[in-house]
């Protein structure tokens, strides 16, 4: 659904590319996720798949368009839910009559149960909300668009504990075959069990691209009374003992994500030449 070819961006001439050569491809039917620090270049890569930002050089293309063109009948395909919103002061109503028409497979009764499953409240008006009741309703929006492509910029973010486990469920139980969902996240933990593929951002590029499912068949995470070891790719002190990766010998294991980033991004290169 998205090709990305040797796209090179930098927001000014003097400032150095703050990506070169980035290449990546998406399918529909899958939720990936971005991962990387602050500052890795998240929410610019995003917005240069949706075509909020042109790229300096290379290509992207959604489902065969360009992005950047800003083609109506994409657009209507295509939510982008950031960062940093403003909502207006109008009930939740109102805000939907406004703004559902432009998706043409807007799903008021998925907007019903999703505002229901994240217990918000009926005002009148959005802004009487707090940040993180704004954040789950337009999280509910987004998904009720049921755009082909989602893309949500650190949706977790002023979410407590409970709307984190809601927001896993709700999204991965309203997702269709045909759509696609890209959620940037420096907090890996939030996306944990949702991601299927993995795209984690260092320095300008992609240092890991993958399945999850690849990651489970090739490394196998688990907990140790040692960090030694001579398969022991990358070790994590824990209460109780290690969290270490080995290679897999047996099958599949849980993916844990934040082991997987903190070996990528601080690991050695052993543990990074056998992810290449
Ligand atoms: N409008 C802009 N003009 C110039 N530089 C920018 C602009 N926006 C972002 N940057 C720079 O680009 C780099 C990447 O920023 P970006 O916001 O894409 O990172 P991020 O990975 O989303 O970070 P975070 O996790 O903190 O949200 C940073 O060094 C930032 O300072």
């Amino acid at each position: 659904m998205i090709s990305i070819k040797n796209l090179g961006f930098s927001y000014t001439k003097k400032q150095q590319p703050l990506f070169h050569q980035l290449d990546c491809e998406l399918q529909a039917g899958s939720i990936a996720g971005l991962l990387g620090k602050n500052g890795a270049g998240k929410t610019t890569l995003l917005k240069l798949m949706i075509g909020l930002l042109f790229p300096t050089e290379g290509q992207v293309s959604i489902m065969g368009h360009q992005p950047a063109k800003r083609e109506p009948s994409l657009l209507q395909d295509i939510y982008f839910l950031p960062e940093e919103f403003y909502i207006p002061g109008i009930s939740m109503a109102k805000y939907v009559k406004a703004n559902a028409g432009f998706y043409p497979r807007f799903d008021q009764d998925l907007l019903k149960r999703l505002i229901s499953d994240f217990e918000l409240p009926e005002t009148k008006s959005l802004q009487k909300l707090s940040y993180g009741q704004k954040k789950k309703f337009l999280i509910s929006f987004a998904l009720s668009t049921k755009c082909r492509l989602l893309v949500l910029d650190e949706p977790t973010n002023g979410l407590d504990i409970p709307s984190k486990g809601i927001f896993r469920k709700v999204l991965a139980g309203s997702l269709d075959e045909d759509q696609l969902v890209i959620i940037s996240t420096h907090q890996v933990r939030d996306v944990e069990n949702l991601i299927d593929r993995v795209l984690m951002l260092e320095n300008g590029r992609f240092i890991m691209q993958k399945d999850l499912f690849d990651i489970s068949s090739q490394l196998n995470f688990s907990t140790a009374s040692s960090a030694e070891g001579e398969n022991v790719l990358y070790s994590e002190m824990v209460p109780g003992g290690y969290r270490v990766i080995t290679p897999q010998t047996n099958g599949n294991s849980n993916v844990d994500i934040e082991l997987l980033f903190n070996a990528i991004s601080h690991g050695t290169e052993k543990m990074k030449a056998y992810v290449q």
